[in-house]
């Protein structure tokens, strides 16, 4: 896992790490009678000029320093260097890299027939950097995982031939395809397959399928010449807990075996050879202009002055523009011949490499932006506690720390969350051998297994039952012994039928409908039946197609005849696949078109309702006001009958009062 101190000290400058090796004399160079032209001495490598008419040794011969410098010419030297010998100096270097979470690359570099693909892949005998790398990886990976740390691996393979991008995992006959630049991930190959890798395996799995479409040709020089640049790129994700604090980096590793840079006197190339010479040195010359570039620009302005590097000027330089002077570790292996008739080729290589050791790179450890992002809070968090321990502690500063921790907790709640359910998608993933091919989604099961073509028109996915050993049996939920494979619909019987796998064959027994490797279960589920193992064999050429072999068909077609007739009537054309495709088909339009017409009644209910509703409100309003003017009308009537009866009662008095004075006057 990655240690937290070394992210505070992420970005450092680092010069691309540059060796030479020497191979062999070939066939070729000893039926020639070579002479040896090349010395080593520890990190020196020597060339002399045999031909040269000169006592002048400068002119005579040259040395340069490089990082490494390998003598793979005889294994009776004491300074042999084997295949290990390389791996332990650089291989290593790049399995640390990626445990570090830095991009790594590794391209090997040199004429045709030096020995980059021997240095680069090897054989099965003697493994180069890309596998025991890849070996180192996931060895190291079974170490860190027992400490509770997580990983992804996920491998790419690409060729670049004529300047044209070919998928090497999905084989020869694929479209070219297409570069593109992402404004923050750089350039990248749009539709790549991706490979997820569980185990060594797995990977020399893809490296294998990827070397066996690789673009290869006899010339003179080399009998299996790769004529096309290689990239086998591996993104390795790692995550888990540092002392407490999430940890995640993502480093993607280039491992690249260039075609020949080479003349054409020396191939001996013509017609198609010449062409391909020509695109393959477009692309050498690019990145000689751009390493060239780079090493002005790392010598003259110590990065200072702007220089134009032309990435763009081939694919791939274009592809490995952060691998050359970027946000990369990067080692140039150059690759060269013993012999004097190759010393033109061999000097512009060591001049080559020699450019190359100054070209300054700026790794970077890709930290996941969430991680970093809590990384920083508990920095934060640490000096404000320091902060308030050593001096005073204000109400302000309290705020802030626990406004700072509740944040920290919540990304780091939310960061274990989202890495649980990549991880739990990872196993699924793994456990059904899903993996990605460009725009789709490939399905590596080594078991027989049935697919659903179209069991439900309104169906979102797709259905997969592997079969086992022995037999499967396949009906409805009323049958009375529970089916391993339970479906639905008419047409269906509790028993419906087993599918016997033994010894490599399977057979339908009995079988209500086969064709091709088309079943047809009743009248609603329609299947193709695999066998990957006997595609696998078909594929390799060890079998000859036998349709009898292709497990269901004669077996089964008989039955299918029958089960058909047994079948209650129904229109002829329903037992035809294609017709039935149709139908569901219709059946979809229809529920589709009842849904929209469903639709539209609900919203004019709805509006109808509303319409009701706005009416209700309106005569409650009218209710109300003629309620308050009832109020009104009684009221007015209550008072003019107190006014009558108050007039009344005036009326009386004053009628009394007159009669009591009449009857005072006539006393007196
Ligand atoms: N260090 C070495 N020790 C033993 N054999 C080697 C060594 N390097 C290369 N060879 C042999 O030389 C031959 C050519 O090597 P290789 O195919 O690796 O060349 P190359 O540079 O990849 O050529 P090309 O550019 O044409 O693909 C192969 O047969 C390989 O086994």
């Amino acid at each position: 896992m990655v240690d937290q101190n070394k992210l505070l000290r992420c970005e450092k400058m680092a010069s691309v790490k540059v060796a030479v090796r020497v191979r062999p004399f070939n066939q070729r160079e000893i039926d020639m009678d070579a002479k040896l032209i090349i010395q080593m001495n520890g990190k020196k490598t020597g060339i002399l000029n045999s031909k040269a008419n000169t006592r002048d040794e400068s002119i005579r011969y040259k040395e340069f320093t490089f990082d490494y410098s390998y003598w793979s010419h005889d294994d009776d030297s004491e300074e042999f260097a084997s295949q290990e010998q390389v791996y332990k100096d650089l291989g290593t270097e790049v399995v640390d890299c990626a445990f570090q979470g830095y991009n790594a690359c590794v391209f090997a570099y040199g004429q045709t027939g030096s020995g980059k693909t021997y240095t680069m892949m090897g054989s099965s005998d003697s493994q180069g950097l890309i596998p025991r790398i890849c070996k180192a990886l996931f060895e190291r990976m079974a170490e860190d995982s027992k400490r509770g740390t997580t990983h992804r691996v996920q491998v790419s393979y690409l060729e670049i031939y004529q300047e044209k991008v070919a998928d090497l995992l999905r084989g020869r006959d694929t479209t070219s395809l297409k570069v593109r630049e992402h404004p923050k991930r750089g350039p990248y190959v749009q539709g790549l397959t991706t490979c997820l890798v569980t185990h060594y395996g797995h990977i020399q799995e893809c490296m294998n399928r990827g070397n066996s479409h690789r673009t290869t040709a006899a010339t003179n020089m080399n009998d299996v010449s790769s004529r096309s640049h290689a990239i086998f790129t591996i993104t390795f994700v790692q995550a888990g807990y540092c002392d407490g604090v999430p940890s995640e980096t993502v480093s993607k590793i280039h491992l690249v075996d260039l075609a020949g840079s080479e003349r054409a006197d020396t191939t001996g190339a013509t017609g198609q050879r010449l062409k391909e010479g020509a695109h393959i040195n477009k692309s050498l010359v690019t990145l000689g202009s751009v390493i060239s570039a780079l090493a002005e620009l790392s010598i003259e302005s110590h990065g200072q002055k702007k220089f134009f590097i032309p990435y763009r000027d081939s694919v791939l330089t274009w592809l490995l523009k952060d691998s050359l002077g970027g946000n990369s570790k990067t080692i140039m292996i150059a690759a060269i011949s013993p012999a004097d008739c190759n010393y033109g080729e061999t000097l512009s290589t060591l001049r080559y490499a020699n450019r190359a050791k100054n070209i300054i790179n700026k790794p970077t450890v890709n930290e996941d932006p969430n991680v970093k992002l809590i990384r920083e809070l508990r920095d934060e968090i640490s000096k404000l506690k320091a902060l308030m321990f050593n001096e005073h502690r204000s109400d302000d500063m309290l705020a802030q720390l626990h406004e700072k921790e509740a944040r920290e907790k919540e990304l780091t709640e939310e960061w274990a969350g989202k890495w649980r359910e990549a991880q739990a998608i990872l196993r699924e993933q793994r456990a059904l051998g899903l993996r990605k091919a460009g725009p789709g989604v490939v399905l590596d099961s080594d078991r027989p297994h049935l697919v659903a073509i179209d069991d439900d028109p309104l169906s979102t996915g797709v259905t997969l039952y592997h079969l086992k050993e022995g037999v499967t049996t396949i009906g409805t939920e009323e049958s009375d012994e529970k089916q391993d494979i339970i479906l639905r619909g008419s047409g269906m019987e509790p028993k419906h039928c087993t599918i016997t796998f033994e010894n490599g064959i399977a057979f339908l027994n009995p079988s209500p409908g086969a064709q091709g490797c088309i079943i047809f279960l009743g009248r609603a589920h329609v299947f193709r039946f695999n066998d990957p193992a006997e595609a696998a064999e078909l594929r390799k050429g060890e079998r000859t197609i036998n349709l009898a072999r292709l497990s269901l068909l004669s077996w089964s077609t008989p039955d299918l005849a029958t089960s058909i007739e047994n079948l209650p009537p129904l229109d002829d054309d329903k037992y035809d696949i294609e017709s039935q495709r149709l139908n569901l088909e219709k059946e979809k339009e229809l529920f589709e078109r009842e849904q929209e017409e469903f639709e539209k009644r609900r919203k004019s209910l709805e509006e109808a309702q509303a319409k009701l509703e706005a009416e209700k409100r309106d005569m409650e309003r009218e209710h109300a006001a003629q309620a308050r003017q009832l109020q009104e009308n009684w009221r007015q009537i209550a008072a003019q009958q107190k006014q009558r009866e108050l007039n009344k009662n005036n009326g009386n008095k004053s009628c009394n009062e007159r009669k009591m004075n009449l009857f005072c006057r006539g006393r007196s």
